[in-house]
């Protein structure tokens, strides 16, 4: 890889300025993207405190065949409570610990929500926010690239140039490496009866489609938030980014915040920098909920028993977390094309994939994890749609939480539950998620759960991490729709293009059929994340639980907002990068706006 050099405005702590206009807490995919945006503004000043380190070009961050593959000093160690709906089992919470965050980690795949999930956003108190709003801001996140013409006439690829960016820092692309029992799979979605939208990001993304990856084309290599939105505008004297070292707090006069506080990793001393015009917390959200906590803004039960001072009682700070559930249904292609994925079983096979990689830049080792998903609205997965959905709604929301709940949590999740099953009843947002393509086992993913978790913290130790509760499969009819998911799957599977390819399910097998055979497998193989963590720290209405407003500012202080995956205030059916660094993209506008 062409190394660069990359210490210009990395600075050590003794070359920190005293204060500077904005202090961005966590360089990762929303945070680089704000500092690199509010820094065009030479006569600004930014810095970005991240806790992670500086990738130092390690091969795992720029091949994209080797995501996964991440030493783990890059990584968070988390871990949930035992989940009881799922066994009591605890689950890991994958996220990335260096500047680009989950950028440099994820797994690439570079795709957007329907318009009725943004424009849900939206209708929960939040103008500014719908399909419209943020297609502007999808669009200036990226670089479009789109297949030549004899990738499109092979693999069918079709696309919208004009929903798309072609001068924004993310390089979007497909790999010149791609299966052909993708085909298969769109067209055996079609023949299930769903369609095959022009293009997935069009705000149309209901039905089966090509997937772009966050890949530039330019020597095939990952494209995420250090290289796009840090290495490109190093050179800038306003921008300085202070890597290792953790946020420990933000610092208030009153409930007006002045700057952070922050600590090196490894080392218990704390230095202060001041902000003149707005700290903003980008730390993920995982993260982000401890750090607002930690600063005293958050539920005041919880400040007061680990006697942190209360600055503003906000009882949504935490909750409302959401991810995406999935589990693996496993399938056989026992008359699969040429390539297919198997291949990569074989060592010396894969050894001249690398070396082609390595001389030319193509082959395998330029994909990454997938390039076509089918997201299915639930009038199409089903015929149950009106007896869920009935389920979901006569439900008594007080159920949905431990008693003590901030009623204002309650109200949120009720607000979203009314405002969700509209959408479900128009047919105007997925429920199902199927990735991948290539082959007949496919992660099956809940796009739009209802079921609610919580971040805490339960330290005042910053480093300590969080106490994680997914709230997985909490709500039983989150689990019916995946029930009905693994139907839908089997009755695609039989389809005539896949049946073509000898497609065959094994597990779960086919003698399990009973709603309450599957529903208990469904609760043996899932797992509550798709590392999709976001809503903790939502963009609600505050009567309604939330955080943030539509301006993304705190409620009750001020000269504070949060701009990362926590401001989601209901997970959209999609993978979330991209609708990141929208709202990132979004934000910078913002706070540009009213701070000139
Ligand atoms: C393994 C994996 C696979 C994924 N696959 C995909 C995919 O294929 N497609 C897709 O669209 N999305 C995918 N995602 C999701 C997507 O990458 C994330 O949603 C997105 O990166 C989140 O951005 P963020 O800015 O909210 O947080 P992050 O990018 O995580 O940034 C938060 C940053 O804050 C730092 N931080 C935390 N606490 C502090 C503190 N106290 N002080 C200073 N810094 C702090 C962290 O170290 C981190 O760098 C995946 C994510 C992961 C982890």
């Amino acid at each position: 890889f062409p190394s660069t050099t990359l210490k210009a405005r990395v600075v050590s702590e003794e070359d920190l300025y005293p204060s500077y206009d904005y202090v961005v807490v966590g360089g990762g995919t929303s945070g680089l993207t704000v500092a690199d945006r509010l820094s065009e503004d030479s006569s600004k000043t930014v810095l970005v405190i991240e806790r992670g380190l500086l990738d130092q070009r390690e091969e795992a961050f720029w091949i994209p065949r080797l995501l996964g593959l991440a030493p783990p000093k890059y990584l968070y160690n988390l871990t949930s409570t035992p989940q009881q709906a799922s066994l009591n089992r605890t689950f890991g919470l994958q996220a990335g610990c260096l500047v680009g965050g989950g950028s440099a980690i994820n797994s690439m795949f570079f795709d957007r929500g329907s318009a009725g999930d943004y424009n849900l956003w939206r209708d929960l108190g939040n103008p500014g926010w719908g399909w419209d709003d943020l297609l502007p801001y999808f669009k200036k996140s990226e670089t479009f690239h789109p297949p030549d013409s004899a990738t499109v006439e092979k693999f069918g690829i079709t696309y919208d140039m004009s929903v798309h960016g072609t001068s924004g820092p993310i390089q979007a692309s497909y790999p010149p490496y791609l299966y052909p029992a993708v085909k298969n799979f769109l067209a055996a979605w079609k023949e299930f009866g769903t369609h095959n939208p022009i293009d997935g990001t069009s705000g149309d993304a209901l039905g089966a489609f090509w997937t772009a990856n966050t890949l530039n084309p330019d020597g095939n290599v990952r494209s995420y938030a250090r290289t796009a939105h840090y290495d490109r505008v190093q050179s800038r004297s306003n921008l300085h980014l202070l890597p290792a070292h953790a946020v420990t707090r933000v610092l208030f006069q009153g409930t007006t915040a002045s700057g952070v506080e922050f600590m090196p990793v490894g080392d218990s001393r704390r230095a202060k920098v001041n902000a003149k015009k707005e700290v903003i917390i980008a730390a993920g959200a995982p993260h982000t909920p401890q750090v607002l906590q930690l600063s005293g803004v958050g539920p005041s039960v919880l400040l007061k028993k680990l006697h942190i001072p209360v600055v503003v009682n906000l009882p949504g700070v935490g909750h409302n977390f959401q991810d995406h559930p999935l589990f693996v249904a496993d399938g056989v292609l026992t008359n699969d094309l040429d390539p297919n994925p198997s291949y990569s079983a074989n060592e010396t096979w894969l050894e001249g994939e690398r070396a082609t990689y390595d001389t030319y830049r193509t082959g395998f080792y330029t994909t990454s994890s997938g390039n076509a998903a089918a997201f299915i609205p639930l009038h199409e997965l089903t015929n149950r749609t009106d007896e869920l959905v009935d389920a979901y709604a006569s439900q008594e929301p007080k159920l949905q939480f431990p008693a003590g709940t901030d009623s204002t949590i309650i109200a949120g999740w009720r607000a979203q539950r009314d405002a969700l099953l509209a959408s479900i009843r128009a047919g105007v947002v997925a429920v199902s998620e199927y990735a991948n393509g290539p082959t007949a086992a496919m992660a099956i993913v809940l796009e739009k759960p209802l079921s609610r978790g919580s971040i805490t913290i339960n330290s005042t130790d910053p480093l300590a991490n969080p106490v994680i509760d997914y709230g997985f499969y909490k709500n039983p009819v989150d689990v019916e729709i995946q029930v009905e998911a693994i139907r839908a799957w089997r009755k695609v599977l039989s389809m005539p293009s896949w049946q073509a390819l000898g497609a065959q399910p094994t597990n779960p097998a086919n003698n399990i059929t009973t709603n309450e055979q599957l529903r208990e497998w469904v609760i043996q193989v899932s797992t509550p994340t798709t590392s999709h963590p976001s809503g903790t720290a939502s963009m609600l209405p505050k009567n309604l639980g939330g955080v943030v407003g539509p301006d993304l500012r705190v409620y009750g202080v001020s000269k504070l907002s949060v701009v990362d995956a926590s401001i989601i205030p209901m997970i959209p059916a999609t993978h979330i990068q991209s609708t990141v660094y929208a709202i990132a993209e979004k934000a910078a506008d913002l706070i540009k706006a009213r701070n000139t």
